[in-house]
C-alpha cells in the first residue's frame, strides 16, 4: 500500500515543512513509482531571473491539493507510490556543468518524474534522461515561446534553445512534436520556418480559443499516437492574468482551465515524464502562478499514475 500525503484532518495543511502535496520524501519511502523533483536553476534566462525559487514556491502552493482527482476519477497517491525527491543541486555559475548534473541526477532517479523548474533550459537534460530510458520520445510542449532558437549571445544552452538541441541530439521522435499556446512577436518569420523544419507542429493560443479544447485534444492525441510521450509545460503558456510570476510573460495566453482540460484529455497516452518550468515567484501575486503550477503538476502526476505499468499479481 503506497504511503500517501499527511492527513490534513490531523495535521493542519499549513503546518510543517512543505513537500509536494504533503507527500513523503523519497528517502522516507525508499522507492517511488512517480517522483516530484525540483530543479532550482535559472542561469539560462534571457529576461527576468528568479525561476530558481520556483520549486520552493510550487511546493508551498501545493499544500491545498487533495488526494482525489474527480475529473479523472483517480486517487493518484493510492494507485502508485508518489514521493518528493527534493531538489537537484546544480552549478548556478556553469550552465554546461548544470545540464550534465541534471541529466545524470534525473537518470539516476528510478521513477517517472514530474520536474518543477527552474527555467526551460532544464528540459534538455530531462529529455536526455527520458530518451536514454525510452528511446526518442514524442513531445508536447506548452509554451508562449517556441524555444527552438539556435543561440543567445553565442550560448547554446539557454531557456530559449532546449528543443533545437534536443532534436539535434536525436532525443525526440520528430514525427510527433507539437507546440501548444504559441503567441507573441518573434524575431522574424524565419523562426517559424526553422521550427517547422525541425519537425514541430503548432497550435497557437488563438487556435485553442477558436477551435476549442476538444478539437485540440483530438489533434494532439492523434499526433502522439502510442509513442512514449514527454510533456513540457512552461507556465508562461498561461495568460499573465493566470500566471504573472514568470520571466518572459506574453499577453493573450491560455486560461488555467484550458490547460488543465487539455492535459486531462491526454490521460490514455503513454506519458513517460513531464516538467513544469518558469515559475518565478518574485513577480507573482497571491500565489496565482504557483497555485496554477501546483495544479498542473498534480494533473501530470495523475497522468503518470495512470501510466505506470502495474506488476502482474
Ligand atoms: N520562457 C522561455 N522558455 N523562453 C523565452 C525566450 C524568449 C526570448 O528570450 O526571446
Ligand atoms: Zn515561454
Ligand atoms: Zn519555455
Amino acid at each position: 500500500m503506497p504511503r500517501g500525503p499527511l492527513d490534513s484532518s490531523k495535521i493542519p495543511r499549513f503546518a510543517g515543512p512543505a513537500t509536494f502535496a504533503r507527500l513523503p520524501r523519497l528517502d522516507e519511502v525508499g522507492r517511488a513509482d512517480v517522483a516530484v523533483v525540483g530543479v532550482p536553476f535559472d542561469s539560462g534566462v534571457s529576461y527576468r531571473p528568479g525561476a530558481r525559487f520556483g520549486p520552493a514556491a510550487v511546493r508551498e502552493a501545493s499544500r491545498l491539493l487533495r488526494p482525489y482527482h474527480p475529473a479523472l476519477d483517480l486517487s493518484p497517491f493510492e494507485t502508485v507510490q508518489v514521493a518528493d525527491a527534493g531538489d537537484i543541486a546544480c552549478n548556478p555559475f556553469d550552465i554546461g556543468e548544470a545540464v550534465e548534473t541534471i541529466a545524470a541526477s534525473a537518470a539516476a532517479l528510478d521513477a517517472r518524474l514530474v520536474t518543477i523548474g527552474g527555467d526551460h533550459t532544464i528540459a534538455l537534460p530531462l529529455l536526455r534522461a527520458a530518451a536514454e530510458r525510452h528511446g526518442p520520445v514524442a513531445l508536447l510542449h506548452f509554451d508562449a515561446h517556441l524555444d527552438t532558437w539556435d543561440t543567445y549571445f553565442g550560448a547554446a544552452y539557454t531557456h530559449g534553445t532546449p528543443f533545437r538541441r534536443a532534436v539535434e541530439e536525436g532525443l525526440l521522435d520528430t514525427s510527433a512534436l507539437s507546440h501548444v499556446g504559441i503567441r507573441g512577436p518573434l524575431y522574424g518569420k524565419r523562426d517559424l520556418e526553422e521550427d517547422r523544419r525541425l519537425g514541430f507542429g503548432i497550435l497557437t493560443s488563438s487556435d485553442v480559443m477558436r477551435r476549442g479544447v476538444d478539437e485540440v485534444v483530438d489533434i494532439l492525441r492523434q499526433r502522439v499516437g502510442d509513442r512514449p510521450l514527454y510533456i513540457s509545460v512552461d507556465i508562461d503558456v498561461l495568460d499573465p492574468a493566470h500566471a504573472p510570476g514568470t520571466g518572459t510573460p506574453e499577453a493573450g495566453g491560455l486560461t488555467s482551465r484550458e490547460l488543465l482540460e487539455i492535459l486531462r484529455g491526454l490521460a490514455d497516452r503513454a506519458i513517460v515524464g513531464a516538467d513544469v518550468v518558469e515559475v518565478a515567484p518574485a513577480y507573482d501575486h497571491a500565489e496565482i502562478t504557483s497555485v496554477a503550477a501546483a495544479h498542473v503538476a498534480y494533473d501530470l502526476v495523475s497522468l503518470l499514475a495512470l501510466n505506470t505499468p502495474r506488476e502482474s499479481p
